[in-house]
C-alpha cells in the first residue's frame, strides 16, 4: 500500500490517501497530514492556463496519488459539472479595492460546497477499493452540515448523521438541515454549542464499543468535517484559482505575491490556503479573521491558545467556535513536524483548555499569518458601509473577512464564505431595513440586491420539516448506533 499520510501526533503509521479519507481522523486522535507537502511544487504558468477542473485534477493528483487519474476525473466531473451556478465555480468580484472570491455558488450557498460536492465522490471511490460502507458523523455550526447532507445524500453504501447546536444556527441554516431529504440521512439538534458536538463526535470516532459494532457491520465511521484531509484538499484549488484570475485580469504577473483574508472558526479554510503556499503559491500574508469568539486572534497575538472563556453567540454563527481543530495541522508544520510536540499541546488543550507555543514558533507563524476580529456591531457596520459605497451585499462572515482585509497590502483576496441570503434578517438590519422572519427576509433582501435568491434557499418555505429530534450530548452515541441499524437497511 502506498504510504503518504501520517498522524499529526504520531508518525509510526503511514497510510494511503484513500485510507486517510476513509478514516477521517487517526485512531490516536491526531489529524492526517502529508509530511512532504513542501516538496510538492506546482507550476503557476500551468495553473494560469488551465480551467478550474483541470487545476483540481492537477492539485488532487499530487496530493492524493493513489487515486488513478481516471478516478479523479470521474470525481471532479461529478462535483463540478452541474452543481455550481457559474462556470468559474469560485469567481472574483472587485469590491472597492479588495477582490472578493465568491465561494457560495454551489448547491447550499456556502463555501463548504466546493469540498463537499467532491468528498462524497472521493469517499465512494475509496470505499469501492476497500469493499466497505461508511457512516459519516458531522458536527456543524451552520454551513458544513447542510453541505455534507446534500453532498452525501443517497450516495450508495454511505450514511450521514449531522449534529448542529440547538437554537444556535440561523433560521435559514436550521431550515436547510431540518428539511433535508434522502434515505441515508439523519439530523439532530444537540443541546450545547458547536464545540460540544465536535468534541463528542471526535470521542465517538475513538469509542471502542462503537467501533466494534461498526466493524461487525463492515461500516467505517468517518468524518465530513475539515479534520478529514479529503475536505481540505479541494479547498486548496480556489486559492490557486484566485491567483489565476488576478493574472488574467492583469492585476499581477506570475510570481507576484498576494494576500488572503479568510473568515474562519475551525481554521480549515485558511489552512487550505497555507497548504497552497507550501506548494508554491506566492502569498505574502494570510489574515485570519474572527468574530467575538476571537480565540485565534489571541493565539496569533500572544502564542497562547486558551479556550477557557465564555462562548459568544453571534450573527456569524458558523464561526462561533472555540476549538479550532485544524490549528493542530499548522502546529505540525510550524514545529518542523514534531509529532510529540503536537500531541503534548493537544493533551494540554484537553486537560487544561490551553497551551502556549514557544516564542520562536510564534514568530515563524507571524511571518505568514496576521489576524483581526470584528464584533457584531462592527460586522453590521461593514455590511452597511460596503452596501452604501459599492452597492454590494456581504454576509456577516464575509463582512468580517472584508474588514480584516482592509489592513492588508494590495492586492488582497477576501474569501466570501456564504451567500448573504442565508443571513437575511441580520443583513437587512445592517442596511437599515427590518424583517422578523428569515424566510420572508430573503425576498425583502432581493428588493435591494440584484443577485438572485439561490434556488435551494428560495424553495425552503415550501419544504416540510423532516428532522425534529433534539438530543443531549450524551445521547449522540445512541444516535450513531441507531443510524448504523437504520440507514443501511431497506
Ligand atoms: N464552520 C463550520 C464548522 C465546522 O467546520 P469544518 O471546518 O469542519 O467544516 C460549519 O459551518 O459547520
Amino acid at each position: 500500500m502506498p504510504t503518504y499520510y501520517e498522524s499529526t501526533r504520531n508518525n509510526e503509521r503511514k497510510i494511503s490517501s484513500k485510507q486517510a479519507i476513509l478514516e477521517g481522523i487517526s485512531k490516536g486522535g491526531g489529524l492526517y497530514v502529508r509530511p512532504d507537502l513542501d516538496q510538492i511544487q506546482l507550476d503557476l504558468n500551468t495553473i494560469c492556463r488551465q480551467s478550474y477542473k483541470e487545476n483540481a485534477l492537477y492539485i488532487l493528483s499530487r496530493l492524493l496519488p493513489d487515486y488513478t487519474e481516471a478516478e479523479l476525473k470521474e470525481c471532479i466531473d461529478a462535483a463540478y459539472t452541474d452543481n455550481f451556478d457559474t462556470p468559474e465555480i469560485t469567481p472574483l468580484r472587485k469590491v472597492g479595492d479588495i477582490y472578493v472570491c465568491e465561494l457560495f455558488h454551489g448547491p447550499t450557498s456556502a463555501f463548504k460546497d466546493v469540498a463537499l460536492t467532491l468528498l462524497p465522490q472521493l469517499m465512494r471511490v475509496a470505499l469501492r477499493s476497500a469493499g466497505q460502507k461508511a457512516l459519516i458523523l458531522t458536527a456543524t455550526s451552520g454551513d458544513t452540515g447542510k453541505a455534507a447532507l446534500e453532498g452525501f445524500r443517497d450516495v450508495d453504501d454511505i450514511g450521514i448523521v449531522v449534529y448542529y447546536p440547538h437554537q444556535k444556527v440561523s433560521q435559514i441554516q436550521y431550515r436547510q438541515m431540518a428539511t433535508q431529504r434522502g434515505s441515508n440521512v439523519k439530523v439532530y439538534a444537540v443541546k450545547g454549542n458547536f464545540d460540544d458536538a465536535q468534541s463528542q463526535v471526535k470521542r465517538l470516532f475513538l469509542d471502542p464499543e462503537l467501533n466494534q459494532k461498526a466493524q461487525a457491520e463492515k461500516i467505517m465511521l468517518t468524518s465530513a468535517n475539515s479534520i478529514n484531509i479529503g475536505r481540505l484538499v479541494p479547498q486548496i484549488v480556489y486559492y490557486f484559482e484566485s491567483y489565476k484570475q488576478l493574472v488574467k485580469q492583469n492585476v499581477i504577473t506570475v510570481g507576484d505575491p498576494i494576500s488572503f483574508s479568510v473568515p474562519t472558526g475551525n481554521f480549515g479554510d485558511v489552512l487550505a490556503g497555507y497548504y497552497g503556499y507550501l506548494m508554491g503559491l506566492p502569498v505574502k500574508k494570510f489574515y485570519v479573521a474572527s468574530n467575538a469568539n476571537h480565540v485565534l486572534t489571541d493565539f496569533l497575538t500572544t502564542g497562547t491558545y486558551d479556550r477557557n472563556r465564555p462562548f459568544i453567540q453571534t450573527i456569524s454563527p458558523s464561526m462561533d467556535i472555540l476549538i479550532s481543530s485544524n490549528l493542530e495541522r499548522l502546529l505540525y508544520y510550524m514545529s518542523g513536524k514534531d509529532n510529540a510536540f503536537v500531541a503534548s499541546c493537544m493533551e494540554q488543550l484537553k486537560t487544561e483548555g490551553k497551551y502556549t507555543i514557544p516564542q520562536a514558533m510564534l514568530e515563524r507563524i507571524r511571518e505568514r499569518f496576521d489576524c483581526g476580529y470584528v464584533d457584531d456591531e462592527g460586522t453590521k457596520a461593514v455590511i452597511r458601509e460596503v452596501y452604501e459605497k459599492d452597492g454590494v451585499v456581504l454576509d456577516p462572515h464575509t463582512a468580517i473577512g472584508y474588514r480584516v482585509a482592509e489592513k492588508a497590502d494590495r492586492p488582497v483576496v477576501s474569501l466570501a464564505t456564504a451567500s448573504p441570503y442565508k443571513f437575511s434578517v441580520d443583513v437587512l438590519d445592517a442596511i437599515g431595513k427590518k424583517a422578523d422572519d428569515q424566510l420572508q427576509a430573503m425576498n425583502e433582501l432581493h428588493k435591494v440586491w440584484s443577485d438572485p435568491v439561490p434556488k435551494g434557499l428560495a424553495e425552503l418555505p415550501t419544504l416540510p420539516i423532516l428532522h425534529k429530534d433534539v438530543i443531549e450530548v450524551n445521547e449522540m452515541k445512541q444516535s450513531v448506533e441507531n443510524a448504523m441499524e437504520t440507514l443501511f437497511h431497506d
